[in-house]
């Protein structure tokens, strides 16, 4: 079975609950040649939040997923591409690796199974609100990080792996090792890419790379620089290949 986010580089992250720059549009954002848009944040999400995000993007080209932070705000809507569902991996709490998710599957019934994925996530950031609101024990070494990533492939079938380090910039060596665990699934980097250089540096050891802030805080040209640094090189390892 073949996945959409293997032919991914880049993804922009947009978090409903903040707005664009002064003056650009949802159109420009999918302009920026990014390969999906993921929608979700975690504090105060709305439905009609998620719904204007959905209605401003749905007809552009670049396929949209919800990535919900709780069960309380999935959005039904043939409009999404699909979802994306966080479990995270460190979480000290059980509820954001299972719980959430048992809780999510009681309540709702006829859930869209072929449109539902999950992301397995290693959250390493322990500023970042997710490291705090999931209690994330981020004290991970390299070694640990690429346990954590095979883990997650060979024991849990995740075909996403997810090293985020929301609001700054992760190490690229914890990076690496995660990518280098694994064979077949897709490694997600997301955490302080701000330029062309830290796009590709991580794109050099990820699969697909995540803006979030940036777009919110620089806009649609600072984007645009990170989908040219992730496109470049992910054309390098396919060249080295
Ligand atoms: C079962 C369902 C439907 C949901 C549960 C989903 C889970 C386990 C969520 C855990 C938290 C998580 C990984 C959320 C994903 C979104 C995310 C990482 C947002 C970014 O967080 P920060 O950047 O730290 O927060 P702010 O930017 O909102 O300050
Ligand atoms: O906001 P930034 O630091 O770009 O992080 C992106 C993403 O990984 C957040 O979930
Ligand atoms: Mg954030």
């Amino acid at each position: 079975m073949s996945y959409p986010w293997e032919d991914w580089d880049h993804i922009t992250k947009i978090d409903p609950d903040k707005d664009l720059v002064d003056g650009e549009t949802f159109e420009d954002v999918c302009e920026t040649g990014t390969d999906a848009l993921e929608i979700g944040g975690t504090l105060d999400i709305t439905e009609e939040k998620m719904e204007r995000v959905i209605e401003a993007t749905a007809k552009y080209d670049v396929p949209i997923y919800q990535e919900p932070s709780n069960p309380g705000v999935v959005i039904d809507d043939d409009r999404l591409d699909g979802y994306l569902i966080p479990t995270v991996f460190n979480a000290s709490d059980s509820f954001w690796i299972t719980g959430a998710h048992k809780e999510w599957v009681r309540i709702e019934d006829g859930l869209d199974w072929d449109r539902t994925h999950t992301e397995a996530y290693i959250v390493m950031n322990p500023d970042s609100s997710v490291a705090e609101y999931t209690e994330a024990d981020t004290d991970q070494s390299a070694e640990d990080v690429a346990s954590f990533a095979r883990v997650a492939e060979k024991m849990f079938g995740q075909k996403i792996i997810y090293v985020e380090y929301s609001g700054t910039y992760g190490d690229p060596e914890k990076v690496a090792a995660a990518h280098d665990a694994l064979d077949e699934s897709t490694l997600f980097y997301g955490g302080g890419i701000h330029d062309y250089d830290s796009a590709y540096e991580m794109g050099q050891h990820s699969d697909v790379v995540i803006v979030g802030n940036l777009l919110h805080d620089k806009g649609v040209d600072a984007v645009r620089e990170t989908v040219e640094g992730a496109k470049d090189a992910s054309a390098e390892l396919v060249d080295a290949e």
